[in-house]
């Protein structure tokens, strides 16, 4: 179980990019957090894996108050959420296994930086993980050459050798074309489903969080103005909460993202 309690996120005097979270998501669940530019989404995430401190609040897992860690602990916690960005954050030059094994990098000493270097059980791990996003084929292809969706799925085999406890996504499809997104997401919902790993997902779009996920939250302000099953995210919800710009359907509801991401 992730919780957050009353998280509170302030940049200065003016800025509250989180103001007062609750929330509770049990082991196993597909959440996607949706809401406009700045609505604290991203903030959110990376308070969760603790790449920023709160202001006010907490956040807990499985009873462990994660706020409080330091040093090892901390690492650890870092190693257990893996993140997936929206621009992949691979190593370009680097071929594609490489760039897999550097998922495992949390749970060593040292930073091993050939592929010989990791152990033979690594290598199967990172080789399966491959295998799993349709990537075995790619696995000596330096990343660069491949599509945006395959450089994704490429960060979702990185993040499952991590061996994670759970998947903070941010925006993983905003830079992708509607199949590759597709893809990404079908692949995020497959871990989920399959590995009963928690993903907590931020998503530009009502139609892909209602298709893909168990639970929709709904950001504005910092806040939490929405949060249910997709079934209850109705029209006049929608417009309710995030404003008249805000559409049903198949597109973007208000973040007006690059066309291209439109699913
Ligand atoms: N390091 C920072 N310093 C100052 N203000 C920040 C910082 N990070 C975020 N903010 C502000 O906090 C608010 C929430 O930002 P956040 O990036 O969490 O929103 P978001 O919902 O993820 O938006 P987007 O969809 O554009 O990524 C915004 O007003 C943003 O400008």
């Amino acid at each position: 179980m992730l919780k957050a309690t009353a998280l509170v996120k302030r940049y200065g005097p003016c800025v509250t990019a989180v103001d007062g979270v609750s929330l509770e998501i049990p082991q196993g669940q597909m959440v996607g957090v949706i809401g406009r530019s700045g609505a604290g989404k991203s903030t959110l995430l990376r308070l969760i894996n603790r790449l920023i401190d709160p202001t006010e609040g907490q956040v807990h897992f499985d009873g462990v108050d994660v706020t409080r860690l330091k040093g090892r602990r901390l690492r650890e916690w870092r190693a257990a959420c893996a993140m997936i960005f929206q621009q992949f954050n691979l190593v370009g030059r680097l071929d594609v296994l490489t760039n897999v094994l550097v998922g495992r990098v949390g749970h060593r000493a040292t930073v091993p930086t050939l592929v010989k270097q990791f152990s033979r059980s690594e290598r199967a791990l990172a080789a399966q993980a491959l295998e799993r996003l349709d990537l075995a084929d790619q696995g000596l292809q330096r990343a660069e050459t491949l599509s945006g969706g395959q450089q994704q799925r490429v960060a979702i085999a990185r993040a499952l050798v991590q061996q994670p406890r759970l998947i903070l996504a941010d925006e993983p499809i905003a830079s992708l074309d509607p199949g590759n997104a597709k893809r990404v997401m079908d692949a995020l919902r497959a871990i989920n489903r399959e590995d009963g790993l928690t993903v907590l997902c931020n998503l530009h779009h009502i139609s892909t969080a209602r298709d893909t996920c168990d639970r929709i939250i709904g950001m504005q302000d910092g806040r939490v103005v929405f949060d249910g099953p997709p079934e209850t995210l109705t029209s006049p919800i929608i417009r309710d909460l995030f404003g008249t710009e805000a559409r049903d359907g198949d597109g973007p509801a208000w973040n007006h993202p690059p066309a291209s991401a439109v699913a």
